[in-house]
């Protein structure tokens, strides 16, 4: 595949957000005056984050809450994660991946071959980590009272083969979203064990959640690389690298438009870590055509054909309005 640099800028259709979008203050909320020489633009008026997270979060567009989830939801989350693997259940709208460098070899029934499974909004024991009273009460100071989970994976990242697929190319994760506004939606994401540079931490360039959606596309990999594993070519080689180093429970909270990734796992153990991406059900979709996510919309809808054969026309609209499940308030535009 070849690509012309630099590319045009992102240009986001004209859609007018609707009034429903305006940020409404959560029950028991603090009025902005309680912080009132502060401007706050990711994060939202409410008394769960102190200021000092709450200016973190502006500024890096991350922020990690230590043991947030127990060590017996995690087991629970493995344990179906197991059976998911072994086929005792076939939840619906579920995708389970396998590593590239392993994709065409036959399938055997456990977790060494999976590297990640997605769309698990229908399976009620995984669907759980959703909606932990724990995690929603720091979503919804991102997103606002009305929550809706639109994205979940629970990530098993396999000891490398030695080409190196086991990477996930720095990306925005934006880049695969077709609503907005960016600043109402966020991704929780729990290490289900201690992880560091030595098993494939997480990566993220602190502060980049303030620069715009870039061009993404699979990056030159002599071994190999994921299906949908894009990557950004043009992103600033000089912004601090940042290896995230967390213990089993910890979650951190992180902006769709912050640059992130992760490294090879080294090791021989299989690196595991759930997350979710939620929005504000005030979210509005958006056309990305002419954008630079329409290579992104053209590889999601030719696997969406394939899958629903029956059904003659699907838009990503449509495949994010299946995916997406309601988990807190009213269930507005998404
Ligand atoms: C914010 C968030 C969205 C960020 C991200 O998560 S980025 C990554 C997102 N990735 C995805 O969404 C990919 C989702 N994966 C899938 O849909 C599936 O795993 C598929 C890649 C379509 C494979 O589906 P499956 O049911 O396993 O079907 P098959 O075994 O028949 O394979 C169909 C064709 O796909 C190929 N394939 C399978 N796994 C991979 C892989 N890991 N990397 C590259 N190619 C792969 C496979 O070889 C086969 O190719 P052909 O024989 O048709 O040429
Ligand atoms: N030279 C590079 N250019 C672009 N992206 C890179 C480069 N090196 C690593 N990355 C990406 O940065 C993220 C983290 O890389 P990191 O350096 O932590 O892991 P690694 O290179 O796999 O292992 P190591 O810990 O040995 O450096 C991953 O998304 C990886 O794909
Ligand atoms: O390696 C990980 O767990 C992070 C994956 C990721 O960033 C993603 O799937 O969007
Ligand atoms: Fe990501
Ligand atoms: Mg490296």
């Amino acid at each position: 595949m070849s690509f012309q640099w630099p590319l045009p800028p992102l240009r986001v259709p004209p859609v007018a957000p609707p009034a429903a979008l305006v940020a409404q203050p959560t029950s028991g909320a603090v009025s902005p005056a309680a912080f009132p020489h502060q401007q706050f633009q990711y994060t939202l008026d409410n008394n769960v984050l102190s200021l000092e997270q709450r200016q973190f979060y502006e500024e890096n567009g991350f922020l990690v809450i230590k043991n947030l989830v127990s060590d017996a939801d995690i087991q629970r989350f493995r344990d179906e994660f197991q059976r998911i693997c072994k086929k005792e259940v076939q939840p619906i709208g579920i995708t389970v991946m396998r590593d590239v460098a392993i994709e065409k070899s036959e399938y055997v029934p456990n977790e060494k071959v999976v590297s990640k499974v997605q769309d698990f909004q229908e399976d009620e024991e995984l669907f759980r980590y959703c909606t932990l009273p724990q995690i929603l009460k720091y979503v919804e100071c991102f997103t606002g009272p009305n929550i809706m989970a639109m994205h979940t994976m629970l990530i098993n990242k396999p000891p490398d083969s030695g080409k190196k697929t086991s990477r996930h190319p720095l990306h925005q994760d934006l880049h695969y979203f077709p609503f907005r506004p960016s600043n109402t939606i966020v991704c929780a994401w729990t290490a289900m064990e201690h992880i560091d540079r030595s098993n494939g931490c997480l990566v993220v360039l602190p502060g980049t959640h303030k620069g715009p959606l870039m061009q993404h596309d699979y990056p030159q990999w002599e071994g190999g690389v994921n299906k949908m594993y894009h990557g950004i070519k043009d992103y600033d080689k000089n912004n601090a690298r940042m290896h995230l180093v967390m213990e089993k429970g910890d979650t951190v909270f992180f902006h769709p438009l912050l640059i992130h990734g992760s490294g090879q796992n080294k090791t021989q153990g299989y690196r595991k870590a759930i997350s979710c991406h939620f929005a504000s059900a005030s979210c509005y979709y958006i056309d990305v055509k002419g954008t630079t996510q329409e290579n992104i919309e053209k590889e999601v809808l030719e696997i969406a054909k394939k899958r629903f054969r029956d059904i003659d026309f699907i838009t990503i609209q449509d495949v994010w309005r299946f995916r997406g499940r309601l988990v807190k308030g009213e269930r507005v535009t998404l």
